[in-house]
């Protein structure tokens, strides 16, 4: 059970890892918000652990991995910002047990995505990275030979959310059938249609590309029975996360010519920095495209990701606002002005609020405006107060049963 008052802004810490858009920055600064660390790559854990003792807010891309250990760590942190999609980097479970927040940009690198993956698609039907690849060499691989046109192929995409639906409308666009597996049923775009099976859709795509995210149901989703399932001369691209795929078994594929390339962005292994090596067992074939987890690394992306996770973190910071975290109860308690402010987490078991009550009512503190919201583990109360309450019973409070933090915000 912890519980402090809020900072003065300038004595907030801000620790921004892995390059983040300077976009983000700005908005923190205009927020008030000046005390921030920018980092280019990800830590080495040691150096996170103790780098993160004595921040508030850290923003992160996929690199960093915030672990049990990292949390245990990170004693005064109230939110973490995920600058990407994807949370699986992220102990969920650990930064919930501690009350910190953990918010992510859902949609911002979503086109960016789909508009690389197409991309692909049309340079390895036609064998560009092979022909390219032996021109840097000397080559000159002047063919019509296994080199094909994308309108009419099929696509099968695994995943149907927001990237896997945007490439499919791209897709139908330059005239390719698509047909998508996903573990819940989805209203198909245009005129794709849903796969009764994966093992339908790798029966049936010229090309297949996996969009589904990072969990224990995903992992090596693609490995070599499934593999060996695809269309002798398909393409597999995989821009999702590196755990999806049997890296060993795409090479083998693609050595004894089953498969006629692939794309792949993200790896079992991936280096910390742009300085570490890459090391794949990838490396050295000619008809797969190789980028460094780049998917939604454009400028427009990065730009708005940037201010869509700092405003995130600003409005939590400045009044307690959850809403679209990815690990807490949403709360939004529009602002009562000259007021105070206090937030409330606890674990969801019953009479918590009740106690709190209790607590102000003893105190013959008039309670202004209350928001609670509750998930299956987690409570969230956030509670406006008279200006003129000389003591805030915090010591009560945070000594209710069931309390994981308690602060008062301003
Ligand atoms: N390479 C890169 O730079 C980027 C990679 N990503 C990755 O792409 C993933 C997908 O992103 P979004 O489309 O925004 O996510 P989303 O959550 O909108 O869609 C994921 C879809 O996969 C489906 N799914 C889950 N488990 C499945 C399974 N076992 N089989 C079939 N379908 C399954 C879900 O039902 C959902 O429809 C992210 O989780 C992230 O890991 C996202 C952005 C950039
Ligand atoms: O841009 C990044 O660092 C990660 C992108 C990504 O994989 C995501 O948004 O989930």
């Amino acid at each position: 059970m912890t519980s402090k008052t809020s900072l003065d802004k300038s004595k907030i810490k801000f620790l921004l890892l892995e390059g983040i858009h300077p976009s983000a920055l700005q908005l923190l600064h205009n927020a008030g918000y000046t005390n921030v660390e920018s980092v280019t790559g990800a830590l080495p854990p040691e150096e996170l652990e103790r780098k993160i003792a004595d921040v508030h807010f850290v923003g992160i891309r996929s690199r960093t991995q915030l672990t049990e250990a990292v949390f245990q760590a990170a004693q005064k942190l109230v939110a973490v910002g995920c600058f990407c999609i994807g949370t699986n980097q992220v102990d969920l479970d650990a930064a919930r047990q501690r009350g910190v927040v953990v918010f992510n940009a859902p949609y911002s690198n979503t086109r960016s995505v789909a508009e690389l993956v197409l991309g692909e698609a049309i340079l390895l039907l036609r064998g560009v990275p092979a022909k390219s690849a032996a021109a840097h060499r000397g080559g000159w691989l002047k063919t019509a030979d296994n080199s094909y046109e994308i309108r009419g192929k099929t696509l099968g995409i695994v995943g149907y959310g927001s990237i896997g639906t945007q490439l499919s409308v791209l897709a139908e666009a330059l005239g390719m059938q698509v047909v998508f597996h996903d573990v819940i049923t989805k209203l198909p775009l245009g005129n794709a249609r849903q796969a009764a099976s994966l093992q339908e859709l790798l029966a049936v795509s010229d090309i297949v590309t996996l969009h589904v995210p990072e969990l224990p149901s995903t992992q090596w989703m693609l490995g070599a029975a499934e593999i060996a399932a695809m269309k002798p001369g398909a393409i597999l691209i995989n821009a999702s996360r590196g755990t999806v795929v049997e890296i060993d078994a795409l090479a083998a594929a693609l050595q004894s010519g089953h498969l006629h390339g692939a794309a792949v962005d993200v790896f079992p292994v991936e280096p910390r920095t742009n300085k570490d090596e890459f090391l794949s067992p990838l490396r050295g074939l000619d008809n797969v495209i190789l980028t460094p987890h780049i998917g939604g690394s454009t400028m427009e992306a990065q730009a708005n990701i940037g201010l869509e996770v700092a405003e995130k973190m600003v409005k939590y910071s400045d009044n307690g606002t959850t809403t679209s975290a990815v690990n807490f109860p949403e709360v939004a308690l529009p602002a009562h002005p000259g007021q105070k402010r206090i937030l409330h987490v606890h674990h969801n078991v019953p009479g918590v609020l009740s106690a709190v009550n209790q607590v102000f009512a003893q105190h013959g503190i008039n309670i202004a405006g209350q928001y609670l919201r509750t998930d299956e583990k987690l409570g969230y109360v956030v509670m406006d107060i008279a200006a003129d309450t000389a003591n805030v019973p915090m010591a009560q409070l945070t000594a209710i049963p069931g309390t994981i933090r308690c602060r008062v915000l301003f």
